[in-house]
């Protein structure tokens, strides 16, 4: 049997870089050859706003499914930052945010809060063949810091994961950062999900 088609509509190369790498092997239990082939459609989606960030996810998805031919699985992910402070904000919006105001002021927006805490979420809505709709979340604690390494990457120099050993995410190797991140932690679960059905 051919390997199954699975679009992943994204408009971010970076994301769709990372994700090709954490899907190219098997779930961390498993050394099987990958079931399926990853295909790109390059679609910048609508994102509703709403704080709940599965809601954003399966909107985002249901958008997506009307892209591919219908029997075809299609999946999405929605990734947010979300600031212990600001209980929660700017979770989705942070790619509005880094537009708008960069990595310093972001970075700035804490300084008068002793706490810097920040979760980096990613949700993944997946339609199945069957166009049932699936989400995966993966969570990653860390802390805010002053931008260190590369910036090429959204806000990966200014997250810094309680796991890494006081890196930041963008001082980390992309395997290494694979291991722990929101990113990671999501797609290891979405992998689980599409080896056991
Ligand atoms: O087409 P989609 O997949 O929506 O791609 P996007 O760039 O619009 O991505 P999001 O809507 O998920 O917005 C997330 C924002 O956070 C950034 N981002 C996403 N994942 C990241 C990561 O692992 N590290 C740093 N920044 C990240 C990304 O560049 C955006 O500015
Ligand atoms: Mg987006």
């Amino acid at each position: 049997m051919p390997p199954k088609r699975i679009t992943f509509i994204t408009g971010n190369e970076n994301k769709l870089k990372e994700v090709k790498m954490i899907l190219s092997t098997g779930p961390s239990t498993e050394k099987d050859e990958t079931p399926f082939e990853l295909v790109n459609l390059p679609l910048d989606l609508d994102e509703i706003q709403e704080i709940d960030l599965e809601a954003i996810a399966i909107h985002k998805c249901k958008q997506a499914a009307q892209k591919v031919d219908k029997g075809n699985a299609v999946f999405v992910e929605d990734t947010a930052l979300r600031f212990d402070a600001f209980n929660g904000l700017p979770g989705a919006y942070i790619k509005w945010f880094l537009k708008s105001l960069g990595l310093e002021k972001i970075v700035k927006m804490l300084e008068p809060y002793e706490n810097k805490g920040a979760q980096a979420v990613t949700t993944i809505a997946y339609a199945d063949e069957n166009g049932e709709f699936h989400t995966f979340q993966g969570i990653t604690e860390g802390i805010i810091v002053d931008s260190r390494g590369p910036t090429d990457f959204g806000w990966d120099s200014i997250f810094q994961p309680l796991e890494s050993g006081g890196k930041t995410y963008a001082e980390m190797n992309k395997t290494n950062k694979n291991l722990i991140s929101h990113r990671g932690r999501a797609f290891e679960k979405f992998k689980s999900h599409l080896y056991n059905n």
